[in-house]
């Protein structure tokens, strides 16, 4: 073991000190000072993988029957001399017979052995033997590996499973398929361990991608703290994790009553901003500009040719008003080229009527007489180059131009089509008056949550596709998104390899598709790979029972989840309305002197927080509102007021699903007693 820390030292003092020799050489010029800052940039991440990987970096070793051996690390590890490598990356193909040997197929090992350190040294050492072959003196056999890292607290930040993802996981997260691959199951299943686990394989097994850049998209800022640390201990630092408000860089002040969110997510919305764009593409008319003392005009025509023209040149209406811009002037230095040929023409025609000579053909020869050339070219040439580029900087072009296609920002295509109630009628007419008329706002009204996706849509028709886009895209919680956000997901992700996990039992109010094919197919078709995590390995059997009758109410056709965890029932408590916040507090009180260094946490109605906070149950235990439960865990839960998270919003029963699944310990509801 020591001899391998001493590596990562090793490795990490190199990494150190070349960052620092290359901070320090001179540049010359601009180019030598950028060069330098991407080479110290890739020793900066270098020192954060090697540095995010020294917590737990070995954590098993497999033996093959043969006798050989293999220690499986955080990353990989290996010197010039050797030939094999002291410590193989998890990702690594050589790595598989540790998540997939079984005693039944052992994949020619022996012995699996897991460790587990604290600091450098082992303090747990734990075996399998696949073989069948009777345990030697070396041989520790005991409790599994897994059940002593689900035994463990909870920290309110999740860990890497990376010593014991379990087969079922290790398939999907291995997987070949570099499309689209979807995977479901109940609560605490070990989605959200596959979705970063996955991001972390992807990393190592497809550089393009990694290249590309991975993105996790999660469904709140509480949410990405609490998974912020796992890919970084897996040594990967380099992923961007965002909330698709952060994605479209919008900080929305308010939040839309429920029916009008709904209505934003639906995908109709997307059509209504592209016809209402094309509205401000020059949708009619002829052109006229003043080119010094002449008017020069372009017919219809001529104008419907360059906004075609426009279109299919650039992506997104502003970058298309400049092609369009182009070429309309270029059309007008045409037209004037011709009516100047014409004019020129008149004139010959009438000298040669009243004179008889040709006075083309007299200017080309004085003039080939006159420099010995062979073909001189026109006689009487405008400098049309020059006029275009006046043209293009003329404001009154600008204005003739704008009064056609005006220049616009994504906030202005947004509030046209929603402050006005003749286009919501108009852009559409598949909704109700009365639903567009939810839709309609006043024209200072303040952002919403729902709006974030018309922005970013709006944003990406007004001035193209964003410029972030990345290889690989992971989304947690998938079930939760409308089919706009969906939009704002796929156009970040052009190849369309993404990794989605999520469960519909649990989706939020704004949710319309019922399944995955619902959800994707306006996206990717039916391109991706359904999985399904069959086994809970947060919430105990005993839990998972009381909330059966639950689950057959909000998701009749989902089978239940087993669990490998078992623990006590569950337990409700009643009050009396005002007699709530004591029993919270009460109850907390019992657990943490039962069990201290428990984190607990209390989840209630979004409405209850301020109370609780104000009589300072957050000193206790983490109050989170029941919007917001999504993908957290706890050791002990308290779930106040079920009928109240159920009539907070609608759905609500999914909400109090999300809420009672959250404990890998204990669980405790209180309930009002009806008076
Ligand atoms: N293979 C594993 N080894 C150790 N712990 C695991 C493993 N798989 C899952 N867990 C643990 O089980 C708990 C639940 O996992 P996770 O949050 O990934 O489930 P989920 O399916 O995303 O849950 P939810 O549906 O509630 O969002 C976490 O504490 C996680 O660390």
């Amino acid at each position: 073991m020591s001899s391998l820390y001493e590596l990562l030292t090793e490795r990490l003092s190199e990494a150190r000190a070349n960052r620092a020799r290359v901070l320090k050489a001179p540049a010359d010029g601009a180019g030598e000072a950028y060069e330098r800052e991407i080479a110290a940039d890739r020793l900066t991440k270098e020192i954060g993988r090697l540095e995010g990987a020294e917590k737990g970096l070995v954590f098993g070793r497999i033996d093959w029957t043969d006798g050989t051996a293999l220690r499986i690390g955080r990353i990989g590890l290996h010197t010039e001399e050797d030939e094999l490598p002291l410590l193989v990356d998890w990702r690594a193909n050589a790595a598989r017979p540790f998540y997939e040997a079984t005693p039944v197929h052992p994949m020619d090992l022996r012995r699996r052995r897991h460790l587990r350190l604290e600091e450098r040294t082992v303090v747990s050492v734990s075996d399998e033997l696949l073989d069948g072959t009777a345990p030697t003196d070396e041989d520790v056999v005991g409790d599994g590996p897994l059940t002593e890292a689900l035994s463990a607290r909870r920290t309110g930040r999740m860990h890497a499973a990376v010593a014991t993802l379990q087969a079922e996981q290790d398939e999907i997260v291995r997987s070949a398929h570099r499309g689209v691959t979807v995977v479901q199951g109940g609560p605490g299943t070990g989605k959200t361990v596959v979705a970063l686990h996955r991001a972390a394989y992807v990393l190592y097994a497809f550089p393009r991608a990694a290249e590309e850049g991975v993105l996790v998209v999660g469904p709140n800022a509480r949410f990405l703290d609490y998974i912020s640390q796992v890919l970084p201990s897996l040594g990967e630092n380099d992923v961007d994790l965002a909330t698709c408000q952060e994605l479209a860089g919008v900080s929305p002040d308010a939040v839309d009553p429920f029916d009008t969110a709904r209505l934003k997510g639906g995908l109709d919305l997307a059509d209504a901003l592209a016809g209402l764009l094309r509205d401000h593409q020059a949708p009619a008319g002829d052109f006229t500009v003043r080119v010094g003392q002449e008017l020069v005009h372009l017919s219809e025509k001529e104008v419907a040719t360059a906004r075609a023209a426009a279109l299919a040149a650039a992506s997104g209406h502003n970058p298309a008003r400049q092609a369009f811009k182009e070429l309309l002037v270029d059309a007008v230095t045409d037209a004037m080229q011709r009516d100047m040929g014409d004019l020129l023409e008149q004139i010959d025609a009438d000298a040669e009527q009243m004179t008889g000579l040709n006075l083309d053909r007299f200017t080309g020869v004085a003039q080939r007489r006159a420099e010995g050339a062979a073909d001189p070219g026109p006689v009487h040439e405008l400098d049309l180059d020059a006029i275009g580029a006046d043209l293009l900087d003329d404001a009154g072009v600008d204005r003739a131009v704008e009064a056609l296609w005006p220049r616009l920002a994504p906030g202005d295509l947004v509030k046209a089509l929603l402050t006005d109630a003749d286009a919501l009628a108009e852009r559409l007419p598949t909704l109700t008056p009365q639903e567009q008329s939810l839709l309609l706002r006043a024209p200072d009204a303040p952002w919403t949550d729902a709006d974030v996706p018309l922005l970013d849509e709006a944003a990406s028709l007004v001035d193209g596709p964003p410029e972030r886009t990345y290889g690989h895209v992971v989304v947690d919680e998938a079930q939760e998104l409308t089919a706009m956000q969906w939009r704002m997901i796929v156009r970040r992700c052009p190849a369309r390899a993404m990794t989605l996990v999520g469960d519909f039992a649990q989706s939020g109010p704004a949710t319309t598709a019922r399944d995955w094919k619902e959800a994707l197919s306006p996206h990717v078709g039916t391109r991706f790979r359904l999985h399904d995590l069959t086994v809970s390995y947060r919430t105990t059997q005993e839990i998972l029972e009381s909330v059966r009758d639950l689950l057959a109410r909000i998701a009749p056709d989902q089978r239940p989840t087993r669990s490998l965890r078992s623990g006590e029932s569950p337990r409700t408590v009643t009050t009396h309305g005002d007699g709530l916040v004591t029993a919270v507090v009460e109850e907390l009180r019992a657990q943490s002197t039962a069990q201290p260094d428990e984190l607990l946490g209390v989840i209630c109605a979004d409405t209850r927080v301020s109370q609780l906070t104000a009589h300072g149950i957050a000193d206790q235990a983490r109050i989170v509102p029941a919007s917001e439960a999504r993908g957290l865990e706890f050791d002990g839960v308290v779930v106040l007021n079920p009928e109240e998270i159920i009539t907070a919003r609608p759905g609500g029963e999914r909400d109090l699903y999300v809420a009672l699944t959250r404990a890998t310990k204990r669980l405790c509801t209180i309930a009002i007693q009806p008076s």
